[in-house]
């Protein structure tokens, strides 16, 4: 299933209301209409136009609240995500636009962002949808001059960042990307994710350098792996959301750093730099440009959000601009990336996997149970059932004020009492006892012929899902190996990861 990149803009409220805000025009919410200011001489910008005009998903002004950009954004992602499907949402924009007030949010709980209102939003929804089971699991990772670490590795935070273990990318053999050193976490509830999401964040802090404090010059990837099971046709499906907080798009001349901050700064560059190369490759491609090679790998954070920018993933950009005309070059900068990213589209398909084996079983229960329904029916004309509970004590009668029933209404007295949802018929007459035994005996066959219909119907289903099954387990091992090392199935490693992790902690 084809499915186009989303681009939402966010603008932020603007710091002064002086003429340096910058002027514009926003129309459906969709489209908008930046005015060039004349006295603002812009390279980048042909002065021969008075306005630039960009069209988005959906514009969210600047008195946008938290929770319009939650239910608008996101809440369409997520359930596509507990639908089975990927998702990545990523923030883009210059320091200081609202990337993280957008996804993590500011101090308050009413201002909370996009991950903690995700967070509550999944574990309602798991509530309310009765036929599947979900484990999910989290993981927090930051990406740093071309580093990747685990934030929510506790030592981290008795160690400086240089003692960090460094997570390991790895790709199989078939362009997979698997990562090692990252730990996963389950999560059983809203406040267990709340509390991961702060430790990361914690950890985060703790370990920025003096200019980090004001702005975070790493990339932030939030995961929410989820382990789904629809227990009505034991289909199982393993989906990924990533929540990406990227660093400031903003270039070197513009932040004028030096030193180690210089170093941040070009790596950040670099790796944005190479976002945008990716985009435009695949933008290429999609016209139709002979274009086989993308360049994912030339950063790890294109390496990271592969499946996210060009593979089986349901992808939303939201980008964040300041509102004031000093910011202007950025702000354009950002505005015509993300027209880039608009124009994408990714192939998506459910992660699902049915568990023959647990449906053989349960086929086969269901068909012990009916065939012993059946040989009681035959033996007694009634059947147990625990949801067949006597509603009332009162007796039935086969007349109503003094009239005669119909043999419909006989009928359903007689399914009463054989349902054993009372316990008496009273017959008043010959001609009575006479319709209760034939309407008896019309329930009675039509019951057998249900019986034996659904005999036949599961015992056909066992029989096919049997033969799959069969067929599934005498398929050569290579088969098996390959399937077993599918992006789906990563989830399904972690103890193996986990236990490789284990054993390389005491040597660090
Ligand atoms: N939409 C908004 N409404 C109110 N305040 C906002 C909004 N967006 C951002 N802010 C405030 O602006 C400041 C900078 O925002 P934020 O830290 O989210 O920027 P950023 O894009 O993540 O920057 P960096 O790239 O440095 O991480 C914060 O104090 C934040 O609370």
């Amino acid at each position: 299933m084809k499915s186009q990149f989303e681009v939402y803009l966010r603008l932020k409220p603007s710091n002064n209301q002086s003429q340096n805000s910058m002027q514009y025009q926003l129309y459906h919410n969709k489209r908008l209409q930046v005015l060039l200011p004349r006295n603002v001489k812009l390279g980048m910008i042909n002065n021969n136009r008075d306005n630039l005009e960009f069209n988005f998903t959906h514009v969210f002004d600047q008195k946008s609240s938290q929770d319009q950009v939650f239910s608008k954004v996101t809440v369409p992602v997520i359930n596509s995500f507990l639908d089975g499907y990927n998702a990545t949402i990523f923030a883009y924009g210059q320091t200081g636009s609202g990337k993280t007030y957008t996804m993590s949010g500011a101090e308050t709980w009413q201002l909370r962002g996009v991950i903690p209102r995700t967070l509550s939003y999944i574990f309602d929804e798991i509530d309310k949808r009765t036929k599947f089971q979900y484990k999910i699991y989290i993981s927090f990772m930051e990406i740093y001059n071309e580093n990747a670490y685990d934030l929510l590795e506790k030592r981290h935070l008795e160690i400086p960042l240089e003692q960090w273990n460094k997570i390991a990318l790895y790709e199989d053999d078939q362009d997979n990307i698997h990562l090692r050193d990252l730990s996963i976490h389950s999560c059983n509830n809203e406040q267990e994710g709340i509390d991961l999401l702060m430790m990361g964040n914690f950890i985060r802090q703790v370990s920025s350098t003096p200019m980090n404090q004001s702005s975070s010059r790493s990339h932030c990837i939030f995961t929410v792996t989820l382990e789904g099971c629809d227990t009505t046709t034991e289909t199982y499906f393993v989906s990924k959301l990533h929540l990406v907080d990227l660093a400031g798009s903003e270039r070197i001349s513009k932040s004028q750093v030096e030193g180690n901050l210089l170093n941040e700064a070009k790596y950040i560059n670099l790796s944005l730099t190479y976002l945008e190369q990716v985009i435009i490759a695949l933008n290429e491609r999609m016209k139709g440009a002979n274009r086989q090679h993308i360049p994912y790998r030339n950063s790890l954070m294109t390496t990271l959000l592969k499946d996210s920018l060009g593979g089986n993933c349901k992808t939303v950009m939201i980008a964040t601009i300041s509102s004031e005309n000093d910011n202007l070059e950025e702000t354009f900068s950002t505005l015509r990336f993300s027209q880039r990213v608009g124009q994408l589209e990714n192939e998506i398909r459910r992660n699902e996997k049915v568990d023959l084996e647990a449906v053989v079983k349960r086929l086969e229960q269901e068909k012990l149970v009916l065939i012993r329904e059946l040989e009681q029916y035959q033996r007694s004309g009634t059947v147990n059932s625990n949801n067949k509970k006597p509603q009332t004590q009162q007796q039935i009668l086969p007349q109503q004020n003094g009239m005669p029933l119909n043999k419909k209404q006989i009928q359903e007295k007689v399914e009463l009492y054989l349902n054993e949802q009372v316990t008496q018929l009273d017959v008043q007459s010959y001609d009575d006892a006479q319709m209760c035994f034939e309407a008896m005996k019309d329930l009675y066959n039509i019951r057998m012929k249900e019986y034996v219909t659904e005999l036949t119907f599961i015992s056909e289903k066992l029989q096919k899902y049997d033969e799959i099954l069969t067929r599934k387990k005498e398929q050569s091992s290579f088969l098996e190996q390959k399937e077993n090392s599918s992006p789906e199935n990563e989830i399904y490693k972690r103890n193996e990861f986990q236990q490789i992790n284990s054993k390389q902690k005491p040597n660090q």
